[in-house]
């Protein structure tokens, strides 16, 4: 259903027309057809765009601008997705294959979600449908609470109003091995593309008008039961905790768990609570962009708070800030590395109690959790980009990575989960608080223990995909810099050859570059898989070696800030 080499554009976009069901995206295609046929210029670039390729699995499935065409999301691409895993399940399992569908509140997604169920009922699937919109999290452990052999979350969680997505998870019968509940992975995103790109046109899938059942309510209560027990401990000292949903769908049952863990204080950001698909309060309804949390930060000031708890719009990501004298505005919000590693530290301390366990991060996440890992006595594994692969580790306990993602309990969730991961940050400050201390304390202490680890995103979005591929055959052809920050480059991996997975054996393949220097400054570099974005992940490490810890962060700032700077001008965007 894309354009062939023989096919013209015209005639790519006629055919998909022809068999596109929904009257909206048919009526967007035609008239950009017209446009096109006339000679406007705007119109054969946006149809070019829709029509360049089908929409890929990337980091976290499907996601892309709403709108007509394979290359974007709509109710024909989500149909054949629908089908093509369907086909996929149906050739493993045979019929009776069971699929649970969620959806967040986004423009799209409830249809997206009636669509998956319609089509999976069609092709002889059981299909069970939440009744309303839910956190990412609860639809991936009702998939393993349930024991169904297929999950899809119709979210695109942290994007921009205009986008989309479809997140696929694999467990039941379908899989049998750790990655049971988890986000697709090779081979079988391969196979579920292929039966995609094989599936009939959108208007020919059968499409049964009932036949699904609804998603038990309890499953919800389960899941809430679950996420205030993997906290293994309540409220120690009240805390005020300011929460926003980030106009997502977590408010709700992230306020309850918290306050199921004991904390009765907790002041919502009242624009943000709850769900509207323009998030129309923030540039971006990503609690890592800048400004996320500026009407959180304002409410704690002037309540005088002691924690700010955002999730992401699908809940599956968490943000945190803390009060910190030294830190400009009174407040700071930690990075995801930082928080890493302090429910990292956590977890390794109740693991190391029972003996056993493995912790893991991404390879483009902090290196402060390898180290916390061996102080502990237990295992780490270095991963991929995204929890379809930090969740399948074998015998983990904890697992994170820098884009505000934290598992804090495998078992239950095979991915990353912003409520859990809330409940038990708000028990670790409230532990730290009943002791006097603070998570800064404890980031100190792990600093002065392991070096101080400080890391810095630089992330460059650009609006021409192309620019990315460029950019990263820039880099390839141009080979590293000679230097970072002043320090000579010592190593360079190209995660193409696939690097080493900390265990002896190797990463599989993937687009990306490792540079590491003398003074063991290392930068991360990758396209996004969900954004149109390249990005830098750059890391230094310091000892703290008796001096003050403001004077070692200041260090650590400078020289991740050469390193940017060293880094924009390989790239050559000044
Ligand atoms: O969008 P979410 O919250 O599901 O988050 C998704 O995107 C993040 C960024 O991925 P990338 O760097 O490829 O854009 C990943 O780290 C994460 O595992 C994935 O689930
Ligand atoms: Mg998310």
């Amino acid at each position: 259903m894309t354009l062939s080499p023989a096919q013209t554009l015209d005639q790519a976009v006629s055919s998909w027309i022809t068999h596109d069901p929904d009257p909206v995206t048919r009526e967007e295609l035609s008239g950009l057809l017209q446009a096109h046929l006339t000679g406007e210029a705007g119109a054969t670039a946006a149809l070019s765009e829709a029509f360049a390729a089908p929409l890929a699995f990337g980091t976290a499935g499907l996601r892309g601008r709403l709108g007509g065409g394979p290359g974007r999301m709509n109710r024909a691409v989500v149909i054949r997705a629908a089908a093509g895993l369907s086909a996929f399940l149906r050739d493993r399992l045979g019929e009776g294959f069971t699929v649970i569908i969620g959806f967040d509140a986004r423009h799209g997604s409830a249809q997206f979600a009636r669509d998956t169920a319609s089509v999976v009922t069609g092709a002889g699937g059981r299909a069970l449908l939440f009744d309303e919109h839910c956190p990412t999290p609860v639809l991936a452990f009702s998939l393993r609470r349930l024991g169904a052999d297929a999950a899809i979350m119709v979210t695109a969680s942290h994007n921009p109003p205009q986008d989309n997505g479809y997140k696929v998870y694999l467990g039941g019968r379908a899989v049998t091995d750790w990655g049971q509940g988890a986000q697709i992975v090779p081979p079988y995103d391969e196979q579920i593309a292929a039966a995609i790109a094989a599936a009939a046109p959108a208007n020919e899938i059968p499409m049964p008008q009932d036949g699904w059942e609804a998603v038990d309510p309890r499953v919800i209560e389960e899941y809430l039961e679950r996420a205030v027990k993997a906290a293994h401990t309540q409220a120690a000292a009240p805390l005020r905790i300011v929460l926003t949903a980030m106009h997502g769908v977590g408010g709700a049952l992230c306020r309850q768990a918290l306050e199921h863990a004991g904390f009765d204080d907790i002041v919502e950001v009242a624009e943000q609570v709850d769900p509207d698909p323009d998030f129309p309060t923030v540039d971006f309804p990503n609690p890592e962009e800048p400004g996320a949390l500026d009407l959180a930060l304002a409410l704690a000031r002037e309540r005088d708070a002691d924690l700010i708890i955002a999730n992401d719009p699908d809940a599956d990501r968490l943000a945190v800030a803390i009060p910190d004298p030294t830190a400009p505005g009174g407040w700071r919000q930690l990075t995801g590395d930082e928080l890493g590693s302090l429910l990292g530290e956590q977890a390794a301390e109740l693991a190391a109690f029972a003996g056993t366990g493995v912790l893991a991060n991404s390879v483009v996440s902090s290196r402060l959790l390898r180290s916390i890992a061996r102080a502990h006595g237990l295992g780490h594994r270095q991963t991929l980009t995204g929890f379809k692969w930090i969740s399948r580790v074998p015998d983990l306990v904890f697992g994170y990575e820098e884009a505000l993602g934290y598992c804090v309990d495998p078992g239950a969730v095979r991915d990353k989960d912003g409520i859990s991961a809330a409940v038990r940050t708000a028990v670790l400050v409230s532990v730290l608080k009943q002791q006097g201390r603070s998570a800064v304390d404890l980031l100190d202490r792990l600093a002065r223990d392991h070096g101080l680890h400080a890391t810095s995103p630089l992330s460059i979005r650009v609006e021409d995909l192309g620019l990315i591929t460029t950019m990263m055959e820039r880099l390839r052809a141009g080979g590293a810099p000679a230097r970072l920050a002043d320090s000579p480059v010592t190593a360079r991996f190209d995660l193409l050859d696939g690097a080493p997975d900390g265990i002896g054996g190797h990463l599989p393949p993937t687009d990306g570059l490792v540079w590491t220097t003398a003074a063991d400054d290392r930068v991360v570099i990758r396209p996004s898989g969900t954004e149109p974005k390249l990005k830098c992940y750059c890391e230094v490490i310091l000892a703290v070696e008796g001096r003050p810890m403001v004077e070692v962060r200041a260090e650590a700032e400078q020289r991740l800030e050469a390193i940017k700077a060293d880094l924009r001008g390989v790239l050559g965007i000044g």
